[in-house]
């Protein structure tokens, strides 16, 4: 469960998110809309801990997370342009969060190949991202936040630089991990279709608010 209350962000003089509030369920699948510059980037970095707000708060599970680290919330975020790290391969990027959780070497190593089973990325897993398709960075990045193994997951248009066929693969696959791994989603997108394949719950920003549609 996801609560946002009364969260605003200002920067330069200019409000870009004004007292928002909502409240996203356990194991829902939530989509965000809204027109480009309205706040959407900028409320997820909030979520995860990349961004402080000016006011209000963050609860995951009824607990206050507005002032932890990022990598003490448990969240995975796939940002827009997916961040992977230039000069690891696969299977270092996705072994990373185990790796900061102390794992051993076999138990990373076992993660990494399940994760690597699971996303189709198996064969991959000795490459560098510089030598990797748009779809192929886009199943790393998945792969690297879940291995976080967060309770929620935030996702920044991560199907945009998609052609229509491994869009929907990737909608098909994002339904599939979602629902296996139980997870709470919030999804930032500017389809109408994608939002209507993967959503269990609607919101749309505009003017710094958000509203359930
Ligand atoms: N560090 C910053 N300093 C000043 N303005 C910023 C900063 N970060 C974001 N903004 C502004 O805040 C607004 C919201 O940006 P944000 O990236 O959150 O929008 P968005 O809804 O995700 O847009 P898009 O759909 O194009 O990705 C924009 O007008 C942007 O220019």
């Amino acid at each position: 469960m996801i609560q946002l209350e009364q969260l605003t962000w200002q920067t330069a003089g200019r409000t870009i998110l004004e007292q928002v509030s909502v409240s996203i369920p356990s194991g829902a699948y939530a989509t965000l809309m809204g027109p480009t510059g309205c706040g959407k980037t900028t409320l997820l970095e909030i979520i995860c801990g990349l961004r402080q707000p000016s006011a209000g708060r963050v609860l995951l599970d009824g607990k206050d997370v507005t002032g932890l680290e990022p990598r003490e919330r448990g969240i995975g975020y796939v940002p827009q342009d997916l961040a992977l790290f230039p000069g690891l391969r696969v299977r270092e990027q996705i072994g990373f969060a185990p790796r900061l959780r102390g794992a051993r070497q076999a138990e990373v190593d076992s993660q990494v190949n399940e994760l690597a089973a699971q996303f189709g990325i198996s064969h991959l897993l000795d490459r560098l991202p510089d030598l990797l398709s748009g779809g192929e960075k886009q199943r790393v990045a998945l792969a690297r936040a879940l291995a976080a193994r967060p309770s929620l997951l935030l996702l920044d248009e991560p199907l945009s630089a998609l052609d229509e066929g491994m869009r929907a693969e990737a909608v098909a696959l994002l339904q599939r991990v979602q629902q296996e791994l139980a997870l709470t989603v919030l999804h930032v997108t500017h389809s109408s279709s994608e939002a209507a394949a993967l959503g269990t719950l609607h919101l749309r920003m505009t003017a710094g608010r958000i509203e359930v549609v």
